[in-house]
């Protein structure tokens, strides 16, 4: 048996990242991760979909070149040679963590995690213990059972693809269909979304759903609203037959489940250290990331709030100081989480919709504007940026901003920490604007 201060079970980002604070605030902390340091996020997450987003930037940049008077010589995109380069790039990151937890005196441990009581741990037959564990296990990807669902691949299998498919189905509606739908479609391949509901991206405010939709119809994609897949088969010539609901088919060569994902707890023996988990798996935390029981916590995407890599490492640094710094009131704050959806174009949005803020406030104001960005008033692909900001109370205090267009994805941050202060209407108003940008418009709302 080994002894440590504190175990965080899974190296990802919440669990790297409360185990160094730990071993920073004089914890001896150890990481036990069965996969490949980094997790979701580095491995098959934001990373290697970000490295995607930017080669499909580049290949609509290459488009809208003309409108600037270059003329663009036959251009040849080659997939294998992206996904190389991105590997070796992740593989960078791997080993990047590793040395991160080395120097802060965080011991690793490889191989798989089982609780065998509150306090203890094994893996591969030897045993760890610790007064704090904490559960940070991810997710993994979850898939219908549809007859033929084994032909499709999911998001880890996208990253996986060898050759870019020439056809494709996305069948799902959330971050991750329309991040990868966006990818494929600039990047050539002919795209059908296959969504079950009315709306892309359910949650977030009406505005971004419904021109996010238009956008990508207007790139080419194909969109089905109302879709459900009923079958898929495996033809002869390998390709896939895509039936749906209503006697829609499609043929594809590849079909992509982007359905949501589940939480990697099934397997950790939960009951053993008196615990359990809901139906996708996530463990229940109070506002301290404290489970049921005593020592032990969970932070990131097992608890099924705000799946999102900074959420998962701010709750685990919190946690730490909580644990090891004295800081007994240290908990992460859920409400007004930024968020970026880096779809084509890209989303950025921060607090309530209008929707959630007329349910919530007696008096809600909001201000829009819809307009193209200069650098798409001289080329032939015009997308439009549109951007809203909700206002709640006598004093117009910003309590969402929501921005779809070109920048989107760097332009939110900033703002996030306004509305997060607490800015009103009239804070915006009094900061100058910074022109010509974008950005710009939302301190000039009228
Ligand atoms: C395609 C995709 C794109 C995304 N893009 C973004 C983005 O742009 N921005 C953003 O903020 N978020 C993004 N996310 C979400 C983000 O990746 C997650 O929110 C984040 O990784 C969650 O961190 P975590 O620590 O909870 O879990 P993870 O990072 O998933 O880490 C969990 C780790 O635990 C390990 N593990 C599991 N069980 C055990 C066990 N029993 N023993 C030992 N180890 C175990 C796993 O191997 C894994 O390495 C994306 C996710 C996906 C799938
Ligand atoms: N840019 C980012 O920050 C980013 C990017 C990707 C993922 N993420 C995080 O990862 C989480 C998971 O992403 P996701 O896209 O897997 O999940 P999601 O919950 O955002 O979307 C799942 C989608 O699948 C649909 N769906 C579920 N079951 C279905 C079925 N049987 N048939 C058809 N459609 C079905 C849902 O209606 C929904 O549209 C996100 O919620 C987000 O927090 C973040």
């Amino acid at each position: 048996m080994r002894n440590y201060d504190f175990i965080a079970i899974g190296g990802g980002s919440g669990g790297v990242a409360s185990a160094r604070r730990a071993a920073e605030y004089g914890a001896r902390a150890l990481v036990v991760e069965a996969a490949r340091l980094g997790g979701t996020c580095v491995n098959v997450g934001c990373v290697p979909k970000k490295v995607m987003w930017y080669a499909a930037n580049l290949a609509q940049a290459m488009r809208d070149a003309p409108g600037y008077g270059f003329t663009v010589g036959s251009t040849h995109f080659d997939w294998p040679t992206l996904k190389a380069r991105r590997d070796a790039y992740v593989l960078r990151l791997n080993g990047i963590y590793a040395s991160m937890l080395d120097k802060a005196g965080v011991d690793v441990v490889r191989g798989f995690a089982r609780f065998v009581d509150a306090h203890t741990i094994e893996v591969d037959g030897e045993r760890f213990s610790a007064p704090h564990i904490v559960i940070a296990t991810g997710g993994r990807p979850e898939v219908p059972d549809t007859p033929g669902a084994e032909f499709g691949i999911d998001s880890d299998g996208f990253f996986a693809l060898e050759t870019q498919p020439r056809r494709v189905a996305v069948v799902g509606a959330g971050y991750i269909a329309v991040e990868l739908a966006g990818v494929l479609n600039a990047l050539g391949s002919t795209v059908h979304m296959l969504v079950r509901g009315p709306h892309l991206l359910r949650p977030f405010d009406a505005m971004l759903r419904d021109e996010l939709g238009a956008q990508m119809r207007e790139d080419g994609v194909d969109l089905r609203f109302g879709t459900r897949v009923e079958a898929v088969t495996r033809q002869a010539d390998g390709s896939l037959r895509v039936a749906c609901d209503g006697g829609g088919v499609l043929e594809v060569d590849a079909l992509v489940w982007a359905t949501g994902r589940r939480a990697n707890t099934d397997r950790l023996r939960l009951e053993a250290a008196g615990l359990s988990a809901d139906a996708r798996g996530m463990v229940a935390t109070d506002a301290f990331q404290n489970t049921g029981v005593d020592g032990i916590y969970a932070i990131g995407d097992i608890t099924g709030r705000a799946e999102l890599t900074p959420v998962a490492i701010a709750a685990g640094r919190r946690l730490a100081a909580r644990l090891f710094l004295g800081q007994k009131d240290s908990k992460l704050d859920y409400d007004t989480i930024p968020t970026v959806v880096f779809s084509h174009p890209p989303i950025g949005t921060v607090g309530l919709t209008e929707e959630e803020a007329r349910a919530c406030h007696e008096q809600v104001k909001v201000y829009g504007t819809r307009f193209t960005g200069m650098y798409h008033a001289l080329t032939e692909h015009r997308p439009r940026t549109s951007m809203k900001l909700i206002c709640a109370g006598a004093d117009e205090r910003i309590v969402g901003a929501h921005v779809i267009g070109e920048g989107a994805d760097e332009m939110l941050q900033g703002f996030a920490v306004a509305v997060k202060m607490g800015a009103r209407k009239r804070d915006f108003d009094d900061t100058i604007a910074i022109h010509p940008t974008s950005a710009e418009e939302f301190v000039t709302l009228r």
